[in-house]
């Protein structure tokens, strides 16, 4: 055996840490809110504190080259005091890179991610006017496909900062073209809310506006917050893509406590003149100006049961009516059916587990491996969240009928 055939010997050695964070995928989270809500406090908090993270920060309205200069956090670094004016990524004093410039946010993060290895997890503000939606598809599309930034970026949730002071009245008053509101969409599209100026706002004002977001979105959690003072824990590494929605009901939002309140976004009407009444038994089928959320708990399903789970998703995601072609009817507007994020944790008679995650018209059904089965000790019984428009009773029976009534064949 001559020494080019000889088995060479294998040396064992760890990767230097900069090569492996260059293989891995970037977590993305996207930062959406109410105009002046605080997000842009919430950045240059980031941005300026020690926290140990290593953080990009992109601010700029995706795809809009527009006048950022006031959207621009004056964040001075000692490394660069002229950095606030330069349309350049910087790298700041405590590890963290902010990026604002003027070419669409998709340029602005392939720039970044020339850094790569640089930064451990990216945050995209959009600006207070958007729904989270459309962005939110982009990146979780990319993954699948897996090329150009999908290569790159994962997508780890979406966080929606909400003023408690003026929070009630911005989603009185913001009416879009659908009449649903993009604050509303911000809400149900969100993964984590920051019910952020807590200290503006009186205990009643700050409650009231975390029982409308809880009733739009129920399942997400909402953390109180001044000046976006967070445990960055809370808003990012939270994977809110590809893990369960929480398995616990979220806990009960205080009810709305007078008649006015509840009429505000157009609920139907109540024969009761008495404008101080309660409503002894809030309906868990609550309805803002047309978006509502349906919750329905999932026993374990056989794998025809499944698949139908999968038909009716299929029909009510990208063709916006019941599979047996009756439309759900939204209630009081006469507006159609539409999913705008649907959330759910699926346990099937063959012990698999899947999560199913969706925003609009897209979504997945990821079978938990058994090893994260144990990790996160997911139980039998599962459920489906659903937010979007129309969903109303007729919506909630064609969902039972499908995991329980109909013939489990
Ligand atoms: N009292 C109080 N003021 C806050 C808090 N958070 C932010 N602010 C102030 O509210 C104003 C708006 O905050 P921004 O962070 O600019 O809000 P924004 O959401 O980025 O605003 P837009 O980008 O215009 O939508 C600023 O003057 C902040 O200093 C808070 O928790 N309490």
């Amino acid at each position: 055996m001559d020494s080019d055939e000889e088995i060479p010997t294998l040396i064992e050695h760890d990767p230097p840490p900069a090569v492996e964070r260059a293989s891995a995928r970037v977590p993305l989270t996207i930062i959406c809110g109410f105009l002046g809500a605080g997000k842009s406090t919430l950045l240059k908090r980031i941005l300026t504190e020690r926290h140990g993270y290593r953080i990009a920060v992109i601010m700029n309205e995706f795809g809009d080259t527009a006048d950022i200069e006031s959207k621009t956090v004056n964040v001075s670094s000692p490394d660069d005091p002229a950095g606030a004016q330069s349309e350049e990524v910087l790298e700041l004093a405590n590890g963290c890179l902010c990026c604002s410039i003027k070419d669409s946010g998709a340029a602005a993060i392939e720039k970044l991610m020339q850094r790569k290895g640089a930064f451990d997890h990216i945050l995209l503000e959009t600006t207070g006017l958007a729904d989270p939606g459309p962005i939110a598809s982009i990146f979780w599309r990319n993954e699948e496909y897996a090329t150009g930034l999908g290569r790159d970026i994962t997508l780890d949730g979406v966080v929606c900062v909400v003023d408690a002071f003026f929070g009630t009245q911005q989603m009185e008053e913001d009416h879009s073209d659908d009449n649903v509101g993009e604050s509303l969409k911000q809400i149900a599209g969100s993964d984590v809310i920051l019910l952020n100026k807590v200290d503006l706002a009186s205990p009643e004002t700050v409650a009231h506006v975390d029982s409308l977001i809880r009733r739009v979105n129920p399942a997400v959690p909402v953390y109180r917050t001044v000046r976006g003072d967070i445990d960055l824990g809370l808003i990012m590494g939270i994977s809110a893509f590809s893990a369960p929605p929480p398995l616990q009901p979220s806990p009960a939002p205080p009810p709305l406590t007078t008649h006015k309140h509840t009429h505000m976004y157009g609920q139907d009407s109540c024969d009761d003149t008495d404008d101080a009444h309660m409503h002894p038994h809030e309906p868990t089928h609550y309805e803002l100006r047309g978006i509502s959320s349906l919750q329905v708990s999932c026993p374990v399903l056989s794998a025809p049961r499944l698949e139908r789970l999968d038909e009716w998703i299929r029909s009510v995601l990208w063709e916006n009516r019941l599979p047996d072609g009756q439309e759900g009817q939204g209630q009081g507007k006469g507006q159609g059916l539409s999913v705008l994020r649907c959330k759910g944790l699926i346990t099937t008679e063959a012990g698999e587990q899947y999560v199913l995650q969706g925003v609009r018209s897209m979504y997945e059904m990821t079978k938990i491996e058994n090893e994260a089965q144990e990790d996160i000790g997911v139980p039998q019984v599962g459920k489906i969240v659903l937010i979007g428009k129309g969903l109303d009773e007729a919506v909630r029976q064609s969902l039972e009928d499908v995991l329980v009534a109909l013939p489990n064949t």
